[in-house]
């Protein structure tokens, strides 16, 4: 039995975190970088993550990969596609969400699709439509100060109704919690109604479970890596799952790097907690801009670091710096400076020896994997809810942990290291 399940994630993170809860709910999954083509080899994988770079990418482009990537699952036999999104949407009135689910709804013939970002792990729970992170709104967290997509609403209703031409209901929390048949009865009614879209209140993993129940037989889900708790079950009871292989720790010798290009308060906390025990090196924005050579300063610096532990490089910095050169740059010539150098770093870091890398940030992993020249990465074991160690498939092994910006506890860097020794 080949390709069972067939994912699209606007971000590299959040494709390795997708990823991640499939083979944690026993699934065998490859995740490709990019639009794949004939030639990409996916080996004996159930479900295919293709992680794409379309959550701030031009929303005709967004659109043009998502379906491109969308016939190529198909067309490897893919029965069910989730198009995963950030939990914390990540996508302001004039994101790509709408427009690339109104795409994919239509090249799919369907008229409705669940839109469900929670994930209770990481604490993203919705309830009257509403995305709360841990004990605020959306609107209130630090999502608000993100500098490519600040979150200033909370009502996923909203955002979403903003971005699509279709029409957007709810299904709510009292409907989730009566169970599946409940749910699938709350969908048909939307449906009914003429919405193209529901969004699913959900607080907890049992709620998740309960919305994948209900959309067995939906050919498109769309929401963060939760939605996808309930699906391999559902695979499971059709027959067409078998017994699970463990994930494999990557095995490779060499040395060990953090490139931190999120400016959220979770990597900020990480980087300032591993300062405390490794060597850190933040990258200098305005003499980038000036045409210093910030890349060579950083990779001498790395070079010359003591072996015995990781080094830390990053551009990250706190909402009033990045404002700061926001102004002086624009968002998105300050956000490809910071990338563009981190990129250089990487590859020139790699063949000096660095093979170990853990990169924090979305856009960060996309830029850096892609300089990498990684076309799939095989999913190993978790560090932390929503990130696994993986390992690049090709001629050169790496093992690289791709961090979503606001995941993982202060000690994530540590941890992931040492899970690897
Ligand atoms: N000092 C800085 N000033 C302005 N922009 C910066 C700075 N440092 C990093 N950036 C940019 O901020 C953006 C952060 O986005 P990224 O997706 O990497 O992190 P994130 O949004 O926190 O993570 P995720 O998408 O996984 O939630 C990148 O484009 C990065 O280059
Ligand atoms: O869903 C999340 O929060 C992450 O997988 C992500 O998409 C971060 O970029």
């Amino acid at each position: 039995m080949g390709m069972i399940l067939g994912a699209i994630a606007d971000d590299f993170t959040g494709a390795t975190d997708l990823a991640n809860t499939l083979v944690q709910e026993g699934m065998r999954v490859a995740q490709v970088i990019g639009v794949p083509d004939s030639a990409t080899e996916i080996g004996d994988a159930q479900a295919v993550v293709v992680a794409l770079k379309s959550r701030t990418a031009p929303v005709g482009q967004a659109v043009e990969h998502s379906l491109a990537a969308l016939d190529w699952l198909r067309r490897q036999g893919a029965q069910q596609i989730l198009f995963k999104y950030c939990s914390t949407f990540d996508s302001t009135p004039s994101g790509n969400i709408g427009p690339v689910a109104d795409a994919l709804r239509r090249r799919l013939g369907t008229d409705f699709a669940l839109v469900c970002p929670a994930f209770p792990a990481n604490g993203r729970t919705i309830y009257q439509g509403h995305l709360f992170v841990g004990d605020r709104l959306l609107s209130d967290s630090p999502m608000k100060d993100h500098p490519l997509t600040p979150m200033r609403d909370a009502n996923l209703v909203r955002l979403m109704a903003a971005q699509t031409d279709g029409s957007v209901g709810l299904i709510p929390l009292a409907d989730v919690m009566a169970g599946a048949d409940t749910v699938a009865e709350r969908v048909e009614a939307l449906r009914q109604g003429g919405m193209a879209y529901g969004v699913a209140d959900a607080v907890t993993d049992r709620d998740l479970r309960c919305i994948g129940r209900a959309a067995s037989d939906h050919v498109l889900i769309t929401g963060g890596s939760g939605i996808a708790l309930g699906i391999p079950d559902n695979l499971r009871a059709a027959g067409l799952l078998k017994a699970a292989i463990p994930p494999e720790i990557p095995q490779v010798e060499g040395r060990s790097v953090v490139l931190a290009g999120s400016c959220s308060e979770a990597t900020r906390g990480q980087i300032s907690r591993a300062g405390e025990s490794w060597p850190t090196f933040k990258l200098d924005v305005e003499r980038i801009a000036e045409g210093g050579d910030v890349v060579g300063d950083a990779v001498d610096w790395a070079s010359a670091q003591p072996e015995a532990h990781p080094v830390v490089i990053y551009g990250s910095a706190d909402p009033e710096e990045v404002r700061r050169t926001q102004e002086r740059h624009g968002a998105e010539r300050a956000g490809a400076m910071v990338e563009e150098a981190l990129s250089a770093i990487a590859v020139r870091l790699r063949d000096a020896g660095f093979i170990r890398f853990v990169i924090a940030g979305g856009e960060t992993s996309g830029a850096v994997v892609s300089a990498l020249e990684i076309s799939a990465l095989r999913i190993g074991p978790e560090i932390a809810p929503g990130v696994p160690w993986t390992e690049a498939l090709g001629s050169r092994r790496l093992a690289l942990a791709l961090k979503s910006g606001n995941f993982g506890g202060p000690d994530f860097f540590e941890r992931a290291f040492a899970l690897l020794n």
